[in-house]
Order: C-alpha cells, then structure tokens, then sequence
C-alpha cells in the first residue's frame, strides 16, 4: 500500500480552518461543516487564470488507496517496457475525479506553425491541453516564485525562462505523489489532455525529446471515455518483425500505464480518432513525466499552452467554452 502523501497545501492556500482540520481529524458529527470549508481551498498562482479548487475530501480520502489494482507487466514485445494498472483509480471515483478535473482545470487549444522548407503550414492541435511543472533545473519557493533549484535565486539573463512555469495544482500534486511512491519514479511535470469527443485525438509519436532523458518513466492516466491506445514498433534499418505487429490497448476509466525502459526510444503510440462506442464522451489523459532542461519546459507550453485563450468547461452546456476573465 502507498504512502499518505503530503500536499503542496502551505504555499498554495491559507493554512486549514479549524473546520477542515476536525474534520480531517475524522470526526463526523462535523463532515458536513468541514467539508464546506475544505472546498473553499484552493490553489492559487500568479500564473493561474482562476483558482483550482483542491479535491474534495470524498475524493482525496478514497485516492489514498489507489493503486486499485497491482500493475501488470507487459514486455512480451521487443523493446517495450509497460506496466498496465487496470484500474489505478478505486471503481467509487473515477467517474467524480474525471468530472472534478474536468470542470476546474484551465485548458487551452494551441495553434502553431511548422515551416517544412519554404511552406509554413498551421497546426491546430486536435485536443484541450494544459501543463504544469517545472523541471529538474528549478523548483518553486514558498511564495510560489520559480527559483534556481540548487540556489535559490531567481534564474535571470540568457537563464531565465522563456515562458511562465505554473506549479501543480493540489488536486495533480498528490495524484502524482501517490504515483510516485507506487512506482517509485520521479516526476515534476504533469500534461493534461482533453479529448471532447471521438474527433479528437493524438497522432503517432514518442515522448522521446532529450530533456527527459534517456529511457524515460512515463506515468498515463486515462479517465472519462473508453478510447483505443496504439502502440508501434519504429521502423529499424533491418525491418524487424517487431515493426509489423502494432498493440491496442482499450483504455478505461481510471487506467494507468507507466511506459518505462526503451518504449520511448523503440514505439510510438497514438490516440486515433474514433466513431461509435464511447466517441460522443469527454476523456482526460494525464502524463506524469520528469523533465530535465528550461527548454524542455519550454517546449511544453509552447505545444500545450501557446499564447492563446483560456478555455473552461461549461456544465450547462456540456462543453468547453472560452473563458474570460470578468
Ligand atoms: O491520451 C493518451 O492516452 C496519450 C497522450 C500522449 O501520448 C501524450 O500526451 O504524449
Ligand atoms: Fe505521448
């Protein structure tokens, strides 16, 4: 069984009300009080567009108890290293983790261009994206200021970020500590995905850049629709058998797959767009990823945060919808 994780509670928000801490004493006779006051927490950034309410404790206390299920191997392909934890997330909150993420995390829609010789074309990114994090060169102080990890100080000149690193929210930081002591991995980065129906998608790739290193631990939460997972050998100059014979792997509500070893450096896998089944539902893929470089952090808001605006699930239209600020 994992460890009770600690939280990023004390630079995030004001310490506990006396409510919240009776409560979290366990004393029922005040669930009702504290749980009120517990979900007027949150975590808050300069970076932020809005608060990100910290989970509710129906919710943090049940994930205390995940993995659900004891991770199975899978490494009967050449070079793959996978372990599929079918479900991580316990059965009773999966379903109300999904929609809490859903509905109080900041998305965005990147658009770029790519310039192939002399044509730029551009790319609409055919998902919701979001990340969080910074990586191993920094951490974040106790006001919540990005600073040189071995220093202190903040990083400045030609050191300085490019973009505005934002730390995880409570409710990722202790999914991922909880992630971290089951795995025994380490991460600091977390990227969010948002599928809003079976047209939306993830096209053949590896997370294989250099600023995560060379064989890297790769931790994949899916929630919300089922969708297929494809994964494929990279060609080799001998055309290996390997390469012919793809994998799918249905992904479910609450599923975790840590891809570790060469999987990152020998496969590519995708998320294809899809019709019928569950293609109508929203599904949110969470990676926990450990990331090494300012520019890799870079990189990651330009690809996922990009400088366009805000978007924010909107219950009563069942969809994302542009957020402003009012
Ligand atoms: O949605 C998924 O399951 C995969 C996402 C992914 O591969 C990525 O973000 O790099
Ligand atoms: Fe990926």
């Amino acid at each position: 069984m994992s460890k009770r994780p600690r939280t990023l509670d004390s630079f995030f928000s004001p310490p506990p009300t006396k409510k919240s801490r009776v409560q979290e004493d366990g004393d029922s006779t005040q669930v009702a009080k504290g749980r009120s006051a517990t979900s007027t927490e949150s975590s808050k950034h300069s970076t932020y567009p809005f608060a990100v309410p910290h989970l509710p404790p129906e919710i943090s206390d049940i994930l205390n108890f995940a993995p659900s299920e004891e991770g199975r191997i899978i490494n009967d392909q050449p070079d793959l290293d996978l372990l599929y934890f079918q479900p991580y997330i316990p059965k009773n909150i999966e379903k109300s983790l999904f929609e809490f993420l859903r509905s109080e995390l900041f998305f965005y829609r990147v658009k770029y261009n790519i310039k192939r010789g002399p044509v730029e074309t551009q790319i609409n990114t055919p998902r919701y994206t979001t990340v969080f994090g910074v990586d191993d060169t920094s951490r974040f102080n106790e006001n919540g200021e990005v600073v040189d990890a071995a220093t202190g100080k903040p990083a400045v000149g030609k050191n300085a970020y490019t973009c505005k690193p934002r730390p995880l929210p409570q409710c990722l930081a202790m999914l991922k500590t909880l992630t971290e002591n089951a795995t025994g991995c380490t991460f600091n980065f977390a990227l969010v995905n948002y599928y809003a129906s079976g047209n939306d998608s993830i096209s053949y790739h590896s997370d294989d850049e250099r600023f995560l290193g060379s064989l890297p631990a790769i931790a994949s939460f899916s929630l919300g629709a089922k969708r297929d997972f494809l994964l494929r050998h990279k060609k080799t100059p001998a055309g290996d058998p390997s390469e012919s014979k793809p994998m799918k792997l249905p992904l479910a509500s609450g599923d975790m797959i840590l891809m570790r070893g060469k999987t990152q450096s020998c496969w590519e896998h995708s998320i294809p767009k899809r019709k019928g089944g569950e293609a109508d539902k929203g599904r949110i893929n969470i990676t926990f990823r450990r990331n090494m470089t300012k520019a890799g952090t870079a990189n990651y808001h330009r690809y996922n945060v990009g400088h366009g605006g805000v978007f924010k699930w909107d219950d009563r239209k069942r969809e994302m919808v542009p957020w402003e600020r009012n």
